[in-house]
């Protein structure tokens, strides 16, 4: 069975398979696995069915998730757990596949299963197809309890699986999920079936719908499109009459007549285009300010992991050229396609109105066009798909090595790059060259149907004209509307061309806008702050039955919580503690972690960890060893898979996230300052809790209004001398990444940063890791004076042995468990203890002077 797997994961060559199945335990389940069958349906749907396969410790089926047409050439495959795991399953979906697909599962009860477990099954199966999904997971959860651990971990996940299935079910996000179904065969060969609904099946109705704010304005450029589509059919019934006039009795009088009807229309028809023209404009500018603001509002809220898995370059993508491509479609081409029906409709009733005969002649090549019309749709609609995607990866590249161009020249890699770039712009070219040829084909395909129809019109209309049944004038009109028909239909069909091709750019902006946000920061429950005054806004605490709600429902935890199928990192609100709190516990309880894009890979096994309130704990490990993790899951950029970590006493869970972030003062390893003034970055943060509507203003008046308060947190972290010396002070203004400092610069301002908002713990990442031993024994001193005067729970990870000379304790972390602490003294005097042993080893490669001997490391040996 593993070589099948192996084989499985081989083929697909995708690592997420062999995620999904370690996850699911298979690589491992030697005794388990009977049958894999794997059949791909290459045609329609392209469903990946893995035929009853069983697993006495798996407890569920295993799933495959089908391949869509447009993603079979890249052998997109998905591999899945079964139910409970739908909603990390259609995460990828949606992320992966993006186009509309099907899911199906199929348990065959006849398979010949010879364990007591596929009876199980069969029986479950049964269960299911006559009761429901629900009872059916819940059988399969009591009978497969081989394994503890793995019955545990199922039974989370059919609680998240309930609880979604509960909650979930009003919102639209809810709506466009899995939908289960079930059909019993009569063969006895049950079939279950899961239905995705895909992103890309963005529907026009749904595109449509960004409109609606702005439908007046919308409703305005409509009424002034019908109106000058309206004066431009009536040319040619004018010109049929003047035509007719020549040879009527009273010529002249209806010349003038007809002439002085059609300068007013013409006069109407001009005010109308200019109004429609500014109307849509404004409506397309209004749709794409107000798309930019939501997704760029979704992709901040989204969890940590959401960014791990994707490109800077690829999200900026969505912001700029998604977002004009969608809001172009909702006013150009809707506008086009309204005119252009105007122009097809009105031109058949004339065409009607003058002759039915003619027109039946007329029309006969539409259904050929309306085919072609449908095939082009098809296939524009998924090359636009590509031609987004290799767009992004280009601007992926680009974005990065400008962002990094230092490291590119100091590698001398220019030419690499540039090649890199040209490899990913030919990419796209050629993918544009596609949409260029089909759709040379299809507009000169148009082109010849117009022009054959208006060569039938003018053959059997002369005919008619000959024999008179027609007027001159009245086959001149027929023209003429017979060419409006033409066009309207060309014009038409290529709206219609753009608009599915935008409905690509949509997919990807939906992608991001119906994903779940599940960072709970972003859904603090304070109240919005006086933009005015800069009054902070008053927090407020939860209701205590929520936060008991809360925590019962955290017994609940599905396995992974970064994952969407989690729900933990969406909570709304939480425990906001009154000011002036005491200084704040802060413990680790078990801790148990892996990152969400390296599941099988365990960072923290059981981490335990109790800091006093006030103290100073010193965090000490092997590079890779999960500090600076510990960092992250305490400001919640992540939840541990299992375990607690508690501030003050409460599960950070029932935090309010947002709050808890405003009480640490974090220091990244690689701090990260922004283009602007030293002032703004040093009290960046506050800005947006006072003045959230005005951000760039904002810096310079809280700036003058914390002139002290600046100056008492540059000093202590022994900036305010290098930051004076500047020639613009505080409002020294400094590039992006803090372009302009040097890393030990940008270090001390990024620890200003973290105390000029009074947090009442700290948590510092290497933070003197960039500078010289004089300044960084200075910055010791002044923060270790600064963390005993206010009392600051302080978590510092480090290297250097002075830092955990004046820690109150040191913890040694090793294979993701805390391996020994105590005082440095302490745990300096055990021959058998890891810490001298680090230590040890730190020095011995300096005195060999190993090329890997870091500036950290020289430090610790010669401190
Ligand atoms: N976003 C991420 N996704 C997946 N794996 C990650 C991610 N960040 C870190 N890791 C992995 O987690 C492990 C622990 O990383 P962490 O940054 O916590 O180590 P550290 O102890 O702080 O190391 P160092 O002292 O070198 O900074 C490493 O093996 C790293 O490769």
């Amino acid at each position: 069975m593993r070589g099948r797997l192996a084989s499985l994961v081989h083929t697909v060559g995708r690592t997420t398979w062999s995620a999904h199945l370690q996850r699911f335990g298979l690589a491992e389940s030697a005794d388990c696995v009977h049958r894999c069958g794997v059949a791909g349906h290459l045609s329609s749907v392209r469903a990946l069915h893995v035929q009853s396969f069983m697993s006495g410790r798996l407890a569920s089926l295993v799933h495959a998730i089908g391949r869509t047409p447009r993603n079979v050439h890249r052998q997109r495959l998905r591999f899945a757990e079964y139910g409970p795991r739908n909603a990390r399953l259609e995460d990828s979906a949606e992320r992966q596949l993006q186009a509309s697909a099907a899911l199906r599962l199929r348990a065959c009860a006849s398979a010949p299963l010879h364990s007591e477990l596929s009876r199980a099954l069969q029986q479950d199966y049964r269960t299911q197809v006559a009761s429901g999904w629900t009872r059916f997971e819940q059988g399969l959860k009591g009978r497969f309890n081989a394994s503890r651990a793995h019955e545990a971990r199922v039974r989370r996940q059919n609680l998240s699986t309930s609880r979604s299935t509960s909650e979930a079910t009003p919102t639209g996000r809810a709506a466009e999920g899995p939908q289960h179904s079930t059909n019993a065969s009569t063969n006895g060969a049950s079939e279950l079936e899961f239905r995705f609904k895909l992103p890309d099946a963005v529907s026009i109705r749904r595109l449509l719908r960004l409109a609606q704010p702005h439908s007046r304005l919308l409703a305005g450029a409509v009424a002034t499109q019908v109106a000058s589509a309206l004066s431009t059919m009536a040319f040619p019934l004018a010109v049929g009459r003047m035509i007719d006039a020549l040879t009527a009795a009273d010529g002249l009088e209806q010349l003038r007549q007809v002439a002085v009807i059609m300068a007013v229309v013409f006069v109407l028809g001009a005010f109308a285009v200019g109004a429609r023209v500014l109307l849509l404009n404004i409506t397309g500018e209004r749709v794409a300010r107000a798309l930019r603001k939501d997704l760029f509002s979704a992709m901040l809220r989204q969890d940590t992991s959401f960014f791990d898995a994707r490109s800077t370059g690829e999200l900026v993508n969505r912001l700029s050229a998604d977002a004009s491509a969608v809001a172009r479609t909702l006013t150009d081409n809707l506008a086009r396609s309204i005119r252009a029906s105007i122009t097809t409709v009105s031109a058949i009733g004339f065409l009607v109105y003058l002759s039915p005969q003619l027109t039946t002649v007329s029309l006969c090549m539409v259904p050929a066009f309306a085919a072609g019309v449908a095939l082009f749709g098809r296939y524009a609609r998924r090359l636009s798909r590509q031609l987004l995607d290799a767009l992004a990866a280009a601007n992926q590249v680009a974005a990065e090595r400008i962002a990094a161009i230092r490291t590119v020249r100091l590698f001398a890699a220019e030419q690499l790059e540039q090649a890199r770039y040209d490899r990913r712009i030919d990419d796209t070219y050629d993918i544009a060259r596609r949409v260029a040829v089909i759709e040379g084909i299809y507009m000169g395909a148009g082109f010849l149907t117009a022009q054959t129809s208006l060569l039938g019109v003018l053959w059997y209309g002369g005919t008619m004209v000959y024999h008179g049944s027609l007027t001159v004038g009245a086959l001149t009109s027929f023209a003429m509307y017979a060419v409006n028909l033409g066009v309207g239909v060309t014009s038409l069909s290529s709206a219609i061309g753009q608009l599915v091709r935008a409905q690509g750019a949509a997919a990807r902006i939906f992608e991001v806008l119906d994903r779940d946000s599940c960072d709970a920061g972003s859904t603090t429950t304070s109240a919005k702050p006086d933009s005015d005054t800069g009054t902070p806004a008053p927090e407020r605490p939860l209701p205590s039955g929520k936060v008991a709600a809360v925590e019962r429902s955290l017994s609940a935890r599905p396995e992974h919580p970064n994952d969407r199928s989690g729900s933990a990192g969406c909570r709304t609100g939480g425990i906001v503690l009154p000011v002036g709190y005491a200084p704040p516990a802060i413990e680790y309880d078990k801790v148990h972690f892996r990152y969400p894009t390296r599941p099988d890979t365990p960072i923290l096994r059981g981490f335990q960890l109790a800091i006093e309130p006030g103290e100073l704990c010193a965090l000490v490990g092997g590079s890779g060893s999960g500090k600076s993790t510990l960092h992250m899951l305490l400001a919640r950029l992540y939840d541990p898979d299992h375990g607690t970590i508690r501030f003050a006493g409460h599960d950070l869970r029932v935090l309010d996230t947002a709050w808890l972030r405003r009480q640490l003062g974090i220091v990244q390893q690689e701090p990260v300052l922004f283009a602007g003034t030293i002032a703004a970055n040093i009290s960046y943060g506050r800005d947006a809790q006072r003045f959230p509507a005005a951000p760039d203003a904002a810096a310079d008046r809280v700036s003058a209004l914390d002139a002290d308060a600046l100056r008492r947190a540059a000093e202590a972290a022994a900036a305010h001398e290098f930051i004076s010396e500047l020639p613009g002070g505080y409002q020294t203004r400094i590039g992006e990444r803090g372009a302009g400092l040097s890393g030990g610069q940008i270090q001390r301002i990024a620890i200003a940063r973290a105390l000029f908002h009074e947090p009442t713990a700290l948590t510092l990442d290497e933070c003197t890791s960039a500078l010289d031993l004089e300044t960084e024994l200075r910055v010791l001193e002044n923060l270790v004076r600064v963390i005993r005067e206010r009392r600051l729970t302080t978590l510092v990870i480090t290297h250097r042995v002075p830092i955990m000379k004046v820690a109150d304790r040191v913890v040694v972390l090793a294979g993701g468990v805390c391996a020994e602490q105590g005082s440095f003294a302490t745990l300096i005097q055990n021959p058998h203890g890891v810490l001298p042993r680090m230590l040890l080893s730190a020095q011995e490669s300096l005195l060999a002077g190993r090329t890997g001997a870091s500036k950290a490391s020289i430090a610790s040996a010669t401190a």
